[in-house]
């Protein structure tokens, strides 16, 4: 388990620090290190003034104060300038890192259709958003954390401890008539103090960690329960399913709340031991370093001295408690990461059998062409096909035969599939959906998706009379969720004026109409063929009226065999 931690960390830490930013950040890495190692010194040199300080007070030496208040402001002001861009710059190694990642991540989620792919072909990949935007965003930021922050306690503990060791001097403990002598006792001291003190807040706050991860859990399956409800609140209206919805809200918020007041009760315990533990590391010092004092071995400076340097010592050992919950989440965030990074990898590996070859002539040929589902089933086989330039086929068979996986195999989208397919070069291909895609922003850059440039103006007003959308040429520029204001059949009809102007050679239409009237679809694929004499349609559908629209049809019978036959209507 903790080798597989460490192997997933390396794997998903070592990128960015071998990359082609690899000195820039590792420049400003060491940089940031550099500030917060100069910070421990700076403590140092502070920590020392304490004692020259209070000596001068006690031996009330007037003409020392001021200079000494100035060397303490000049220290603490170092001090600020170093504490504040310790911080600024290791934000700025953060986005860089994020950016870097982030990059390769949306890289590596559009490359091979991997987003696609992820989603159809497997469902046990959860949210890609989250993992892109959220968790990369925490690994950087927590690991960063981690690593400067244990460095500089490393750092800390060393330079403070051989203060409090030269400052404690020798101590004898009369034990049994021998006498046993006990070399920087304060360190030791502090040691054990801090120490038990770690071994009590883990012993306290351990089980806020559980606490804290089903609070997450249960909050995000409060968020997700009303997210379904935005996402089918059509369909949730017409049921009238306000009711057992409010009982799953309540159901849900209820576990939130419950396990919030666990965690409020846990914390409360924590609070009283981590103040408790805070205000006596103030009085042990002294009290352990008193006797020296009154005996006249330590002067009041040294007093005030181990007193500051203990509560660093105690600090520094007291902060690898703090970041036990930082170690949990990072934990959480490298076992959330690795597992999309190994399903991008994996979806991106399949790599499909179906050979793409340019064409001799203007037709598209299939040959040998099999497609299969991810377990082996086989949808079509052997089939072989030519489409010439302007033709038109219809692929007919009962529901869930496999024609609408057969278009995207054809596509290049489906990968469990072998053969050949012959294209003409430089063809353009449109696939037309059920529900077509319509990106945010304007209604003329859903009208040219997926170009970017739109054409000339009276164009496009021309097309979009022509199948029958002249009523939304004045909202051209509109920026809006279009597929939540166009109806199905208006955004069917959307897609085929998106034929039109991206005028491609090939058009895929699966069961693109079927919003749509009857008469309405003739006159859509009447357009087509108007507009677009020299463009290929291959079309899926169950209405009888399409085949009136095709010269061939294509029957498939979902057990691997297939037909293809003139239409005669
Ligand atoms: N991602 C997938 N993983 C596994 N099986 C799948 C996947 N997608 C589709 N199938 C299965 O493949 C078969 C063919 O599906 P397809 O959508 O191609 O059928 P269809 O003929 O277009 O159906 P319909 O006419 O109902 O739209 C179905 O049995 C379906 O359950």
């Amino acid at each position: 388990m903790k080798q597989k931690f460490w192997k997933n960390f390396w794997h998903l830490f070592r990128g960015y620090w071998n990359s082609e930013e690899k000195w820039k950040a590792r420049g400003l890495l060491a940089f940031v290190i550099g500030l917060n190692f100069a910070s421990v010194y700076l403590l140092v040199r502070l920590n020392s003034w304490y004692n020259v300080f209070y000596n001068a007070l006690q031996q009330y030496q007037a003409e020392s104060f001021w200079p000494l208040i100035g060397e303490f402001t000049g220290l603490a002001f170092l001090y600020i300038i170093l504490a504040v861009y310790a911080i600024y710059l290791r934000q700025m190694l953060q986005i860089k890192w994020r950016t870097w990642m982030t990059n390769r991540y949306l890289d590596g989620w559009m490359k091979d259709q991997v987003y696609y792919r992820l989603q159809v072909l497997r469902s046990d990949t959860d949210n890609p958003d989250q993992r892109i935007s959220e968790d990369i965003n925490q690994f950087i930021s927590l690991t960063l954390q981690l690593l400067i922050g244990i460095l500089k306690q490393i750092t800390t503990l060393g330079a403070f401890g051989v203060v409090l060791w030269n400052l404690s001097g020798a101590f004898t403990v009369p034990i049994g008539g021998h006498e046993f002598v006990i070399y920087g006792y304060m360190f030791w001291f502090s040691l054990l103090y801090s120490v038990l003190g770690t071994i009590g807040v883990h012993f306290v706050g351990r089980k806020l960690i559980g606490l804290n991860f089903d609070q997450q859990r249960y909050e995000a399956d409060f968020r997700f329960n009303m997210m379904r409800v935005r996402e089918n609140s059509e369909s949730i209206a017409f049921y009238r399913g306000e009711q057992p919805e409010s009982v799953g809200f309540a159901e849900r918020f209820a576990k939130v709340i419950k396990n919030y007041w666990q965690l409020m009760r846990r914390t409360k315990i924590l609070n009283f031991y981590v103040n408790g533990y805070g205000q006596l590391a103030i009085i042990v010092p002294l009290v352990m370093a008193a006797p020296q004092y009154f005996a006249g071995t330590m002067t009041l400076g040294g007093l005030m001295q181990t007193s500051s340097a203990f509560g660093r010592v105690q600090d520094a050992l007291s902060y690898f408690v703090s970041v036990y919950d930082t170690i949990a989440q990072l934990a959480a965030v490298i076992r959330r990461l690795s597992g999309f990074t190994a399903h991008m990898e994996g979806a991106s590996d399949i790599k499909s059998e179906v050979v793409r070859e340019k064409a001799a002539d203007d037709a598209l040929v299939v040959r040998d062409f099999d497609v299969k589902l991810p377990d082996g089933r086989v949808l079509l086989s052997d089939c072989n096909l030519t489409i010439k330039e302007g033709e038109r086929l219809l692929i007919t068979g009962a529901s869930g035969c496999g024609k609408s996986t057969l278009l995207r195999t054809l596509a290049g989208i489906w990968p469990y599939g072998s053969g050949e397919i012959e294209i003409p070069e430089k063809s353009r291909i449109l696939f037309l959906p059920q529900r077509p895609y319509l990106p945010l922003g304007s209604l003329r850059r859903a009208l040219y998706y997926p170009l970017s440039a739109s054409g000339p103006e009276e164009n496009l007003k021309d097309v979009l009379r022509k199948v029958g959308l002249a009523d939304f040429i004045p909202r051209l520029d509109d920026i809006d969720d279009w597929s939540r204001i166009l109806s199905l059949g208006e955004q069917q009809r959307l897609a085929f004026a998106r034929v039109l102007l991206v005028k491609p050679d090939w058009v895929f239409l699966d069961e693109a109409t079927s919003a749509l009237d009857e008469p309405r679809e003739q006159e859509m694929y009447e357009l087509m063929r108007r507009e677009l004499p020299h463009t290929g349609i291959i079309s899926v559908g169950h209405r009888s009226t399409l085949f009136s629209q095709h010269e061939e049809e294509l029957h498939l019978t979902g057990d691997g065999s297939w037909q293809c036959r003139p239409v005669t209507v």
